[in-house]
């Protein structure tokens, strides 16, 4: 499905409360990784710093040792120093000849010291009276003409070398020059298509089947691009895909090269950017040419958000200029395309709505393909593919693992098959069993099992927790199931309740987000009503309320007072710079409270009303650790209140 108008909502992830690890925030894009070039500007001027200091040292021979002031006044009243420099307290000087060697431990002729503020001595006196030649200021040293010259043109001279550095790199576009101190990086390299190798093909890819037929034209085009070239048909430069991570971008990318048989160059749109201006524009010309040698081919830049976002935006670091230069040369190089050339552009992000227009007008990426989480159909076809050489017993059911993964996308569900392998080996099984399915399953839902011996006192409260979430969850008409409840610490959490719904979704109602912003702060209003006060186990629960409840105010027109209208930027409009008036914000914030303190009450209420259920619920907790879905609802006496709508 080409998307031209916003795509509806992909189906959701499955939610827990007291969540799980997400998987960790990536670094601000445009400065993810340390540019290599940088590292050498920094070398190159270290040597030149080091350069000057031993041009220095050699006109500032001989250190002088430091001795006390005492030895000093000593040495002074002994008539055995001939001169000294004097700049306020510090002091320097020089012993008569043949008495260097005065007592002991000197062998010094040249020495320093510091005069102490307090010394109340007649060091004038003392020194005129032993002949003494006093020389006031200059206290370093005197230096020749041609040191003096080069220590205060140093920093001149070194500025001008960087700046004609920058220069010359941004001219030669990173290829003449110093270039090579700066340790570039080679281009990217195709993924060489060798007749025995295995490729990628469409039988790699499920579950995304429209997406790979809106693609077979460019497969075919690559395939046979004379035929295109004769009936004077342009194809699309680029075709831009989008969708959330781990939905197989990257894989049908290489799927399409390979069905067609051409090359595929693949690059990351972050190792374009350096520090040093220039060098991401010399690098996207290198990969262009590159692939042209061998057209018909395919270039993949992946995470083009990255150097693809609109201008204007809140920039990030790795400089402004670099990444518009970067994205300016992709611009050029594609529309430098005949279109005949058979080159073809693959793109992929995450971030659609941020990218700016100029990549998407016609002639660039012009065509927008949008790549969504699988249904339960693609699913179980994914999971087919990727169990393909595992061994599965007989009891193992794939369309039922399909149906209980609503949400997870491809990459998630590979590494759900993986998991289950890994641990039938642990085993010494010969096949993966339904079982080891089930508990690789919750192993990539709940997190990894940590072993943390608790406090009694702590898991109780824990059990109360989770079974406020799992309680409210299951008594909210139109909820997604409870499927699990456990207090073994998983993860960061403590405990985890798990809901996942029937059936994919994939618009919500507004009840439905009470509902769960209800669920959510059902875990601190237990602790709330059983104990009386609050601890800091909620925070990722307050962070999904903050998350709805924003949506549902600032996005979706779900309040009457801020009107219909999303008044708080998407990323879209912060994009362009749009914010509300002052006044929405007020009225935003009174909003977002007024939802969740109605919320919050409406829990500890229906808590208290079903505190026999509730205690029923932790005690269970207490005693069984982990409660599955019939547990839970038989233990609370709770008819369960959807219907299986797939199966
Ligand atoms: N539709 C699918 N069919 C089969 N396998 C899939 C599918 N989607 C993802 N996978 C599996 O997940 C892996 C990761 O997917 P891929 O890297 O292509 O995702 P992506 O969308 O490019 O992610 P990202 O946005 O993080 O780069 C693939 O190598 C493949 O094993
Ligand atoms: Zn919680």
């Amino acid at each position: 499905m080409t998307n031209a108008a916003p795509p509806r909502k992909s189906p959701e992830k499955p939610w827990r409360t007291e969540g799980a690890p997400e998987e960790p925030p990536k670094p601000p894009s445009g400065g993810r990784r340390v540019p290599g070039g940088w590292w050498g500007l920094i070398l190159a001027s270290l040597v030149v710093f080091l350069i000057a200091l031993l041009v220095l040292s050699f006109f500032n021979e001989g250190d002088e040792p430091t001795i006390s002031y005492t030895e000093f006044s000593k040495q002074v009243d002994d008539g055995n120093v001939s001169k000294i420099y004097a700049k306020g307290d510090a002091i320097q000087g020089q012993l008569r000849k043949g008495r260097d060697n005065p007592e002991g431990d000197g062998t010094y002729t040249k020495f320093r010291t510091e005069r102490p503020t307090f010394a109340d001595d007649r060091l004038w006196d003392e020194l005129t009276e032993n002949d003494v030649t006093v020389t006031a200021e200059p206290v370093v040293k005197q230096r020749s003409l041609l040191a003096n010259l080069l220590i205060s043109l140093a920093p001149m001279i070194l500025l001008v070398a960087v700046w004609v550095f920058i220069a010359r790199r941004m001219r030669s576009g990173g290829l003449g020059g110093a270039g090579g101190m700066l340790g570039r990086k080679a281009p990217p390299k195709p993924v060489e298509l060798e007749p025995g190798q295995e490729r990628t093909t469409f039988e790699d890819v499920a579950g995304i089947d429209e997406v790979a037929g809106e693609l077979s034209d460019v497969v075919d085009f690559l395939s046979n691009p004379d035929a295109y070239r004769r009936m004077g048909a342009k194809m699309p430069r680029g075709v831009l895909l989008s969708g959330p991570p781990g939905t197989g971008k990257t894989l049908l990318a290489r799927a399409v090269a390979g069905e067609a048989g051409v090359p595929f160059f693949s690059a990351s749109a972050s190792e374009f950017i350096e520090m040093i201006v220039g060098v991401g524009a010399s690098r996207v010309r290198e990969l262009f040419a590159e692939a042209r040698k061998v057209a018909p081919s395919i270039i993949f830049i992946d995470e083009i958000d990255t150097i693809g976002r609109a201008r204007g935006g809140g920039s990030a670091m790795g400089g402004h200029d670099e990444r518009e230069q970067t994205l300016n040369q992709i611009l050029t190089e594609m529309d430098g395309f005949s279109g005949s050339e058979g080159v073809i552009v693959l793109a992929a992000t995450n971030r659609a709505d941020i990218l700016d227009p100029a990549l998407t007008r016609p002639g660039r990426f012009d065509r927008i393909v949008s790549v969504s989480p699988p249904d339960r159909g693609g699913r179980e076809a994914i999971l087919a593919i990727h169990t393909r050489e595992i061994p599965l017993a007989p009891d193992v059911d794939l369309a039922q693992v399909a149906r209980t993964t609503p949400g997870m996308t491809g990459a998630e569900l590979a590494n759900l098959a993986n998991e289950a392998a890994l641990l039938a080996v642990k085993r010494g099984q010969e096949q993966v069993t339904r079982s080891d399915l089930s508990e690789a399953l919750e192993k990539v839902q709940l997190g990894a099992e940590r072993s943390l011996v608790m406090p009694e006192e702590e898991r109780r409260r824990t059990a109360y927790h989770e079974s406020g979430h799992a309680l409210l969850g299951m008594l909210q008409p139109g909820a997604d199931p409870v499927r699990k409840i456990t207090i073994v610490p998983r993860g960061r959490a403590l405990g985890v309740t798990l809901s996942t719904p029937d059936a994919d979704r994939y618009a919500y109602t507004e009840e439905y987000l009470r509902g769960r912003i209800i669920g959510a702060l059902g875990g601190m209003a237990a602790e709330h009503v059983v104990y009386d006060m609050i601890t800091t186990g909620s925070e990722n629960d307050l962070e999904q309320v903050t998350i709805i409840v924003r949506g549902m105010v600032a996005r979706w027109g779900m309040s009457e007072r801020v009107g219909r209208m999303s008044a708080l930027p998407g990323d879209a409009q912060q994009a362009y710079g749009l914010s509300a008036a002052p006044q929405t914000l007020d009225a935003i914030d009174h909003e977002m409270r007024r939802v969740v303190d109605e919320c919050y009450e409406e829990a500890c209420r229906k808590l208290r009303d079903h505190r026999g259920q509730l205690d029923d619920l932790a005690q269970a907790l207490l005693e069984n650790e982990t409660l599955d879905e019939a547990d839970a609802y038989r233990i609370a006496g709770v008819t369960r209140l959807t219907k299986d709508a797939e199966g």
